[in-house]
């Protein structure tokens, strides 16, 4: 969904007072991790109740971890998921598969970049690049990334209102996505750091704006 602006993902969502802050902060989706090994883990039943609470206009993205497709698609039902982000081992007819129901976001490190380029990806699966361990708060080296950071790409790893701005400075992604800096401890939320990371993703939004060729005021 190209919306010409940095699109904001809270992800690691485990309560609906969380996915309700995150909304008003302006987020525009919350993640909901099935994957059973993350602290992060959130019940199908709950994860259901906050997608049909927050509103249309956020996202509800169901986050899965070497899961088999069937399993996907029971819980992303269940839970009444917008999209589908995916870790770890996919093959590219399961992408496809999913991608017949819902939008995919296809999770790479850096290192594995250039072999997912190589082989094309499936129509309605963006990828997102994020450090080797999802969850676990590692920036990615963006000045190396630059050169081959894909197009509508979205990007995780270490991201908190810290340092967003400069990575979307850097890296232009499609969205940008955290979890571990927004935490007062794993699966709660610092709700000012969720104000504040969506901010910080705002204002460098309109900073690379106004410095467009031809922006009022330059
Ligand atoms: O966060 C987890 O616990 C997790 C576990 C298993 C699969 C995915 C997981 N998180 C996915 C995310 O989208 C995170 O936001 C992303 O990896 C960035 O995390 P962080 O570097 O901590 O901001």
């Amino acid at each position: 969904m190209p919306s010409g602006r940095t699109l904001v993902k809270i992800c690691g969502t485990t309560t609906l007072g969380d996915a309700l802050n995150a909304a008003e902060a302006g987020a525009d989706a919350v993640g909901l991790i099935f994957a059973p090994v993350s602290k992060r883990l959130v019940a199908p039943a709950l994860a259901r109740e906050i997608s049909l609470s927050v509103g249309p206009g956020v996202g509800r993205v169901g986050v899965f971890l070497n899961q088999s497709v069937a399993e996907v698609l029971q819980l992303a039902d269940a839970a009444r998921v917008s999209a589908v982000q995916v870790h770890g081992e996919f093959s590219g007819p399961e992408l496809a598969e999913l991608a017949g129901f819902y939008p995919v976001l296809r999770v790479v490190s850096p290192q594995t970049l250039t072999y997912h380029f190589e082989a094309p990806l499936p129509p309605h699966v963006t990828l997102m690049l994020d450090a080797p361990q999802p969850g676990s708060g590692q920036p990615l080296d963006w000045a190396a990334l630059a050169p081959h950071f894909p197009a509508g790409g979205w990007l995780a790893g270490g991201l908190g209102p810290h340092n967003v701005a400069q990575a979307i400075s850097a890296l232009h992604p499609a969205g940008v996505d955290a979890v571990s800096a927004l935490e007062q401890w794993p699966g709660i939320k610092d709700p000012a750091r969720v104000w504040a990371f969506v901010a910080a993703a705002q204002q460098a939004d309109a900073r690379l704006d106004a410095a467009k060729p031809g922006a009022v005021g330059c």
